[in-house]
């Protein structure tokens, strides 16, 4: 019967490699591993940020992905093609595709723009000149070919120097805190071109940053990188709305924790008795919200809001603190149930003096519940 009829294997249409694949990866220094048992994919397109306090080894694994480090252990594959494996098999960093932009960029200031870009193309002359103009024109400085770089401004010299990575059209883009010398004013503007142009590209790009903030505006994947693991992978969103643990909450922002213990998967504290499944009968939990999450409401004559299934019961604080950041105004309350300090946030303007009574509720979705 034809609708029975196997079909014989098409090469066409089995899965390709991811762009990137490092599998395994490790490096020691003086007996201490800094990149331990490291694994990570990438597919072209998709801007994964390695994300991470300073020292957790991050640049350490971009520079072996680069290959200009020797890994002890562990596999990097482009495209399905071995870059350095256990074997003793290693491509130096020009056989490799792969384009790199550090903090410290630095373009020739003898050349001018055009051919600062042009410097790693081969070909010949019209199809290098299609190149650079393409490029200039993606980084909004068509006109600019014919200047040297002590003539442009810090983002335009950044934005040059995005486009002499990105001209030889690299298979993977390897990028270590590429905005942290710039000025603050620009640093969004320029975050935002960068990641147009890595897209129009359709590079593999692995950004290697310590800030969150960062991390969550450009990336696809964000991987988690602590003492030289990786410790989460997912989303921006997955990352920040569940966190792997309670050091993956707190990279992202400050933290409330409320401690109890755990009887018949509920654990009861001042702010009513919470669900804690999957922990065990006596084991200590931590409940953890970030400021965001806790709702401020008015005392009534020494009494709070009524519960809510939302929000669970209030509790009362006293104010220790308030200060304005611009978008938000953080509180600190000292709690009335153990002296505790928690902080609360309020999106603009909310400066109670200290020593107003209030009352705290926790919404009940936004908690993280962790084992002790
Ligand atoms: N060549 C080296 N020799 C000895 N120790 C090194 C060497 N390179 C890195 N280290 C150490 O390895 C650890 C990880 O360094 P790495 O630069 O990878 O961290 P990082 O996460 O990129 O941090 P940062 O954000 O501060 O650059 C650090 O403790 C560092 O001192």
């Amino acid at each position: 019967m034809e609708s029975l009829r196997r079909e014989a294997p098409n090469p066409s249409r089995q899965i390709p490699p991811p762009r990137l694949e490092v599998s395994g990866l490790r490096r020691a220094f003086g007996g201490r591993d800094v990149v331990a048992d490291l694994t990570l994919t990438i597919a072209a397109g998709q801007v994964t940020c390695l994300l991470g306090p300073s020292g957790c080894g991050k640049s350490t694994t971009l520079r072996m992905i680069a290959g200009v480090e020797h890994p002890d252990g562990g596999t990097i594959r482009i495209d399905g093609q071995v870059m350095s494996d256990g074997s003793g098999r290693f491509l130096p960093p020009e056989s490799r595709g792969v384009g790199l932009m550090f903090q410290d960029f630095a373009l020739f200031p003898h050349l001018t723009v055009a051919q600062n870009v042009a410097f790693g193309l081969g070909g010949d002359r019209a199809a290098r000149d299609r190149r650079v103009g393409e490029l200039l024109e993606r980084i909004n400085l068509v006109g600019y070919g014919a200047k040297y770089p002590h003539e442009l401004s810090g983002g335009e010299q950044q934005r040059v120097a995005l486009a002499r990575a990105l001209a030889p059209r690299p298979r993977v883009m390897l990028m270590d805190e590429p905005f942290s010398g710039l000025d603050n004013r620009l640093r969004d503007g320029i975050r935002d071109t960068t990641l147009e142009v890595l897209k129009e590209e359709g590079t593999a790009v692995l950004l290697v940053t310590h800030e969150p903030d960062e991390a969550l505006r450009m990336a696809d994947e964000i991987a988690l990188m602590r003492d030289g693991l990786i410790v989460q992978r997912g989303s921006p969103y997955n990352i920040y709305n569940a966190p792997a643990d309670r050091a993956a909450a707190a990279f992202f922002s400050d933290i409330n924790v409320i401690r109890g213990i755990s009887k018949g998967a509920l654990t009861e504290t001042p702010f009513g008795s919470f669900l804690t499944p999957g922990h065990a009968d006596g084991g200590a939990v931590e409940i953890v919200i970030r400021p965001q999450h806790l709702k401020i409401d008015f005392d009534r004559g020494g009494r709070g809001p009524n519960p809510t299934p939302q929000d669970g019961t209030p509790a009362r604080g006293t104010v220790t603190r308030a200060r304005y950041l611009g978008r938000e105004s953080l509180v600190d309350f000292r709690m009335d149930f153990d002296g505790s300090i928690l902080t609360a946030s309020v999106p603009g303007v909310f400066m109670p003096r200290p020593g107003t009574v209030l009352w705290l509720m926790m919404r009940r979705d936004r908690c993280f519940v962790f084992a002790a």
